[in-house]
């Protein structure tokens, strides 16, 4: 069964039981979008061993439900600090971090993560590394003994996504590393979480692997609706996936600029070649080397 369109249920498999949260509603279809994320006025500062560092000073941003927002900024600005206050695994010095509405006090359970190595257990088959969060999250945990084979289909179903359905029986090192890397975006997603976070997920892969994964991500967004933080230094990566960009300053980092990125959908990769994507691109690096120095 092929997967359904956004703002369906949309895999495969047990369907919502009573009550059940609808993590992959698609964009509200009026008005202005409800918030899903909010960074308000975030300051952190982490304990050194040779005194305090402020990683993020005085940061505010806000993600939308079903928004894809890229984060970009010189290295060291607090781009993955940024990440771990979002998914509740650091606490704000200052300031408050809110997702749905509440304000986030521990481990976030809604998110999927994405980092720039698939970290694939190699004693599992690709199958069976995606399937590990269904182990591990509520409310699939207690589901999954007794409803494994359907669990199965969903998890093959979103290999098709990507590819690699016919692989599903192999082991990580028996691939390369694109193909890790798609089946660690179907195990970021196999739970179905309203938010993906993607802290350089394509950093270590060559130039066209790395575009056909931005095809592979672009894909999967536009079916399945969840909402995106993607960190990136890849500038030609934000400006092809994103809605939204935030540029952050150097360290201590602050959002400096938020630029909207309008290029129509679906967006085809020649869109990359566009003048229009180039000045982009120009700009923002602009503005980073302007950061960077200040
Ligand atoms: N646990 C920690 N203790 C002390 N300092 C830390 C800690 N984690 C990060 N930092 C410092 O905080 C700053 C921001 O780090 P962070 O990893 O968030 O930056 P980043 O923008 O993701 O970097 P990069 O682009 O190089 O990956 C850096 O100066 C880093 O050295």
């Amino acid at each position: 069964m092929p997967l359904r369109r956004r703002g369906r249920y949309p895999l495969p498999g047990p369907p919502p039981q009573g009550g059940r949260e609808r993590h992959l509603e698609a964009h509200p279809p009026q008005g202005k979008p409800t918030a899903l994320i909010r960074l308000d006025d975030v300051t952190l500062s982490y304990k050194g061993r040779t005194g305090d560092v402020t990683a993020l000073a005085h940061t505010s941003i806000e993600v939308a439900r079903g928004e894809f927002a890229a984060v970009v900024g010189p290295s060291g600005c607090g781009k993955s600090t940024l990440m771990k206050l979002v998914t509740g695994l650091i606490r704000p010095t200052q300031g408050a971090v809110s997702v749905e509405g509440k304000p986030v006090n521990g481990p976030v359970k809604l998110a999927g993560m994405a980092f720039q190595h698939a970290n694939m257990l190699p004693w599992r088959s690709v199958l069976d590394n995606v399937m590990l969060p269904l182990e591990i999250v509520e409310p699939h945990r207690s589901r999954y003994r007794r409803e494994k084979a359907a669990y199965r289909e969903r998890a093959l179903d979103l290999l098709g996504v990507v590819g690699l359905r016919d692989f599903a029986d192999r082991y990580p090192w028996e691939m390369s590393g694109g193909m890790q890397q798609r089946a660690s975006l179907c195990r970021a997603l196999i739970h179905e979480p309203a938010l993906l976070m993607l802290d350089e997920p394509f950093a270590a892969l060559d130039a066209f692997t790395r575009e056909e994964l931005w095809v592979v991500l672009r894909d999967l967004w536009q079916r399945l609706g969840f909402t995106v933080i993607l960190v990136t230094h890849d500038l030609r990566e934000a400006a092809f996936l994103a809605d939204t960009i935030h540029v952050m300053s150097a360290r201590p980092g602050r959002v400096v600029e938020t630029r909207r990125v309008e290029f129509p959908r679906p967006r085809p990769l020649e869109v990359c070649y566009e003048p229009a994507f180039t000045q982009l691109v120009h700009e923002l690096r602009g503005k980073i080397a302007e950061v960077r120095q200040a």
